[in-house]
């Protein structure tokens, strides 16, 4: 005879506990932990609480955070007096496809429609906040006409080759590959489509990535040969799109932000970089190129605003100097709006599969 079924009766406090979740709209997901399938267990004793959360990025700073957070505001919205909130996070590979990289677990493009607005800079501090999260990063320099990685993090060495294959460059933690590192800086790429293509998909797959959980792809700016290759051999999760709130800027990353539509690669969300200059002799805060413009493209285009970076001079010296913001200066506000804007897009990944898989929370109360 079969074992009968575990009958759940919700008490009072589970009931509480629920409906304050319920109201707790997290920052980073966008959505409160229950929708985001993030609450995997619930136990609700008389005046007790213990919750399991498991977050589907990279969070070894984030969940402390989280849980402090949760555990006071349920103290002070339901009728308990222990609140034990434990948090968890693991990174799952996209679905599996025919141009699956078993090394990697999700291709992020970081792209802008216009060059000069900061993608290469925001793509490598996005990638330096991920791994301060605990996740392991990989940089694909995919801009073949430019490539600023080598420099940004600090790189120049030429890769070796191990069996056939490239193996990365690791600068500040981060596995890298550019065509800056197999050619003279001074010289430049005068290569057709097909070269191009064929350049990139070589980068991406004759390299010896390792285990990654992201591989972050700078591309090059615009719409051109390369993004198409990215769309029809990459198996790319999403893109973000840096813009700068300049008119002429933001009418170039509609572009993008269509043309990434059309390819079928989600866009997770947009980034507004030199929001504001805040003068470092007087301290007043002026928008330079515009104000609020990347959030009315976000909400005209049903997308999202994953933050604003100012024009800060910190940004623009460690990028030259190959010692990027977040890793010089992991506590400051930069690195933490950096942060932020790293862990929305990684939540937005994981939502994304989530969606697919509509899983449902286990909630077991005495
Ligand atoms: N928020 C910022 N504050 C100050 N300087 C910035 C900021 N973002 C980028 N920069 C600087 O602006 C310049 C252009 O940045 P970057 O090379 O990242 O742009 P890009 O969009 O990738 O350009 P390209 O299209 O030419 O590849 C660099 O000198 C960089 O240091």
């Amino acid at each position: 005879m079969s074992e009968p079924a575990l009958k759940i009766v919700p008490n009072e406090l589970s009931r509480q506990a629920e409906a304050a979740l319920g109201q707790w709209i997290d920052p980073i997901i966008g959505c409160d932990l229950i929708s985001a399938g993030a609450v995997i267990k619930l136990e609700a004793f008389t005046f007790r609480l213990y919750i399991d959360l498991h977050l589907g990025f990279p969070a070894d700073h984030y969940g402390p955070q989280l849980r402090n957070e949760l555990e006071r505001y349920l103290l002070a919205n339901t009728q308990a007096k222990v609140v034990e909130v434990n948090v968890t996070w693991s990174v799952s590979a996209a679905p599996l496809t025919a141009q699956t990289l078993p090394a990697i677990k999700h291709l992020i493009a970081v792209a802008s429609g216009k060059g000069g607005v900061g993608k290469s800079t925001t793509a490598t501090n996005l990638a330096l906040a991920l791994a301060a999260q605990g996740a392991r990063v990989g940089m694909l320099d995919a801009d073949l006409y430019g490539p600023s990685q080598p420099r940004m993090l600090g790189l120049s060495e030429l890769p070796d080759t191990v069996d056939g294959k490239l193996q990365p460059l690791v600068g500040h933690g981060i596995q890298t590959m550019s065509i800056g590192f197999l050619v003279d800086e001074e010289q430049p790429i005068i290569w057709r489509g097909p070269m191009i293509t064929q350049a990139l998909t070589r980068l991406l797959n004759e390299t010896e990535w390792q285990d990654l959980d992201y591989l972050i792809v700078d591309m090059p700016p615009g719409t051109g040969d390369i993004h198409m290759t990215l769309a029809q051999k990459m198996p790319v999760s999403g893109a973000v799109i840096v813009t700068t709130p300049q008119d002429i800027a933001l009418l170039d990353a509609r572009k993008g932000l269509k043309m990434f539509d059309k390819v079928n690669i989600p866009v997770l969300g947009i980034i507004e970089n030199m929001s504001t200059h805040v003068c470092s002799n007087c301290g007043h805060e002026e928008h330079i190129f515009g104000a609020g413009g990347a959030q009315r493209m976000a909400e005209e285009h049903d997308s999202e605003l994953l933050g604003e970076l100012p024009l800060d001079i910190r940004i623009r010296s460690g990028a030259d100097d190959g010692e990027p913001i977040v890793a010089s200066d992991p506590q400051g506000e930069l690195a933490v709006a950096y942060g932020d804007i790293a862990l929305r897009a990684a939540a937005r990944v994981w939502l994304q599969s989530r969606v697919r898989q509509q899983t449902v929370p286990t909630i077991v109360v005495e």
